[in-house]
Order: structure tokens, then sequence, then C-alpha cells
């Protein structure tokens, strides 16, 4: 069981909901339409602001560790790691604290100062012409003392008018898609992936700075193109770095899979195969998911990846969120998980894979102590400062997939 919320009821934040709670109810009896689905019905709930949410029935798989697990979530422990099995939603499996404090450092410097920037695109790419050495450089070398910010131009500033127009820098859309599928993987090849609309509403210029805390994702591997949600595989490969690639892979190589599917028919998973897993995943794309604690990412089914089964490895860091896991429609009452910095979160095989999910909360103050102390070892001499006020209000995401099912090779479509 999570424990409550704590609100300072004197705060402005608080009082700004509640007057925003009165407004949005008064004409109303109960602030539930009855309407909405199950899934809807709960990120409603998690999402609000006033009241707090109750987070009693929000699973906190690891504060179970130290205490007597029901039967329905025993872990395993192999090889110094906690591997809890969630039978609610076949495939699911939680890694609590698979990554160490040392790790989840790392990762944090990674996502921002080497990942979130040229060739890897983020959502500020469409709308601004971003510094090469991307906004998270630009941003410390703006705090050395005697350094003139770099400006940032709005791409719809420098526009002679020809661009196409959009209204909106915001989060990820939604934007309905067709599953993919090695049947259907030629068509889904062949829809145009015109590139994205600046926007005309964010200012002309800025500093790097002003842009930071705008970031909410940045791709990995495989391009991805947002406005057909379909991979742009014409962009060629990204690579994927060999630190996060060995961390995911030691997390898949980790898990009991035969245990996950135990009596699940595998018929239908075509080549694929849980029991070979250990040796055959082999993450090839993704997104840094960057939340502010305000932010929150709608439900939604990943349906991009032509393979539908092998291992999504989710890594979190940061602030603690709720992750709503539900079924195939979102008329399947989700599982509310806590998810900590630290935690790895495995999506595999069908129902999983292909479950509506999402993230209506960022829970603010949950940072772990270790975020206040530097990196060591090599790292001993890094300014850690600038991380650790960016990360207070914060979680990341590393969010790790692989697009093709094993022998699956996309440069041979021609021949089909
Ligand atoms: O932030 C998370 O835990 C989930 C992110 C996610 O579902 C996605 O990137 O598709
Ligand atoms: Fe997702």
């Amino acid at each position: 069981m999570v424990s409550p919320l704590r609100y300072d009821s004197n705060s402005s934040e608080y009082k700004k909901a509640r007057r925003q709670h009165w407004k949005s109810t008064k004409n109303r009896q109960v602030d539930v339409d009855t309407s909405w689905s199950p899934f809807r019905a709960a990120e409603k709930r998690y999402k609000a602001r006033f009241p707090p949410p109750d987070l009693s029935a929000v699973l906190d798989l690891a504060s179970l560790l130290s205490a007597n697990p029901p039967a329905l979530y025993q872990p395993t422990r192999i090889c110094g790691s906690d591997v809890f099995i969630l039978p609610d939603v076949p495939g699911l499996v939680l890694l609590p604290a698979f990554a160490c404090p040392q790790d989840q450092r790392h990762l944090v410097r990674w996502s921002l100062r080497d990942h979130a920037r040229h060739p890897n695109e983020t959502n500020l790419d469409a709308h601004y012409v971003l510094p090469a050495e991307g906004i998270w450089n630009a941003h410390l070398q703006s705090r050395t003392a005697g350094t003139e910010p770099v400006l940032i131009r709005a791409k719809a500033s420098l526009d002679d008018g020809s661009l196409p127009r959009s209204s909106s820098s915001g989060p990820r859309q939604l934007v309905a898609n067709d599953t993919a599928s090695v049947d259907n993987f030629p068509t889904l090849q062949s829809v145009p992936k015109p590139p994205p609309e600046p926007s005309t509403t964010v200012s002309d210029c800025c500093v790097a700075s002003d842009l930071v805390p705008k970031l909410r994702w940045a791709n990995i591997g495989w391009s991805y193109h947002w406005g057909s949600k379909q991979y742009d595989f014409l962009k060629g490969k990204g690579t994927i770095d060999p630190f996060l690639r060995d961390l995911c892979k030691r997390a898949v190589g980790t898990v009991p899979w035969e245990r996950v599917f135990d009596g699940d028919d595998l018929q239908g998973w075509g080549d694929d195969d849980c029991r070979t897993w250990k040796e055959t995943y082999e993450p090839d794309a993704g997104i840094v998911n960057f939340y502010q604690t305000k932010d929150t990412l709608m439900a939604h089914v990943d349906r991009s990846e032509v393979c539908a089964m092998s291992p999504l490895v989710s890594i979190s860091l940061g602030n603690a969120a709720i992750f709503l896991i539900g079924g195939l429609s979102r008329d399947t009452e989700p599982i509310p998980l806590l998810l900590r910095s630290g935690d790895v979160l495995i999506m595999s095989g069908p129902a999983c894979r292909r479950a509506y999910h999402g993230v209506p909360r960022i829970l603010e103050t949950t940072l772990p102590a270790h975020f206040s102390q530097p990196p060591d070892g090599d790292d001993k001499t890094m300014d850690w400062e600038p991380y650790k006020a960016y990360i207070r209000n914060t979680r990341i995401n590393i969010n790790v997939r692989q697009v093709f099912p094993k022998g699956f090779d996309p440069h041979t479509l021609d021949a089909m």
C-alpha cells in the first residue's frame, strides 16, 4: 500500500487546485461521469489535484519485500534480484530496484547530456533550431560565469510563409494507428511520413534553460514518426547505447520466462519463443520520456512494433509514478502499480504488449536520497548540482523495445 499523499493545505498550489475543483464541479452533483470507461475513470481519479487521490489501492510491490506478500504476488529471487510475476496481466514482470543508485544517476546524466541531442530526435526539434550540443549542454554552458546564453530561434519565426501551420508544441498526441504486423508491414511502410509542423504559438526566441523543462521525449534507435505513429525505417537504424543495452539484456536474462508463461498456449507466437529470449532479445528502438511532476501520459497501446511478443523494458528514474495497466480495451479495470526509481518493468507477450496502459500521476517529493549524492567512480569530479536540480521535480522513463521478431529483415521486403 502506498502512503497517503502529503499536502500543505496552506500552499498556493493546493488552494489553486481546490478553487479549480469548485469551479469545475459547482453545477454537478458528483464528479464522476458514468459514460467513462473503467480505464478513463481510474485516470481521472489518480490525476485529480483536488481532492488528492486515495492511493490505498495502488500496488507497491517493493514494499511487499519486507512484509509478507500475499500468495498472488510472491516474488522469486534470482541472482540477487527480486522478480514479481503479475498474474493479472500475463507477461507483466516487475524487477524492483533492478538499477542500483549509481546506475540510476548514470542513466539520468546519459538521458540529458548524451542522449537528448542530435542525431536523436526530441519533441523540441519540430519547433526550434536547436544547438548541435543539445539543449542540456547549452543550458550547462550558460551556467558558467561570463558565458552569454545562446539564443534559440523558433522554426516558425524563420519561416517565409511556406511552412504548413500547426498550433501546438505540447505533449505526445493521441493518433489512431493500425497495429503493425509482419503481414501489413509493407503497407505501413508506404504511408507518407511528412515532417512535423513547427508550432506558431511558441515564442520566437528563447534560451536553452527555458526549453529544458519543455523536453518531453527523445527517440532511441529506429526513428519513430509521430504523425503516422509508425516507424520510419528509411531514416536508418540509430545506435543503442551499450550500457542501456546491457542493462536491458540483463533484466530480460534474469526473468524465468517459462514460469511467466507457464501453462499458456504459445501457439500463434510465430517464430518467437520466450524460452530463447535470454539469447535472442535485442533492443533496437525506444523512447526516453521526461515527465515534470504535473505531466501525465494518457491511456494508449504501443502497437507500432512489428513484434508484439518480445520484452519491452521500461526503466523508471527520479520521482515515483502511478502506472495503470489494463487489458485489450479501455473496458478492463486497470491495476494501479507504483513505479519507483530503479524499477524495471517488463511488458511481454500478446496480452501485455497490446494492453492499454498510461501514467496518470507523478508523485511529487518522492525522489530517493541517492540523487542528492554525486556520482562516484570515474565521474567523481563531475558537477552533479544541475542534474540534482532537474531531477527533483522530474521522472524519467527509458522505454526500450525490439521492433522486429527474430529473423525478420525489413530490407528484404522489396522482394515480397
Ligand atoms: O512512463 C512510463 O512508465 C510508460 C511510458 C510508456 O508507456 C511509453 O513510452 O509508451
Ligand atoms: Fe507505452
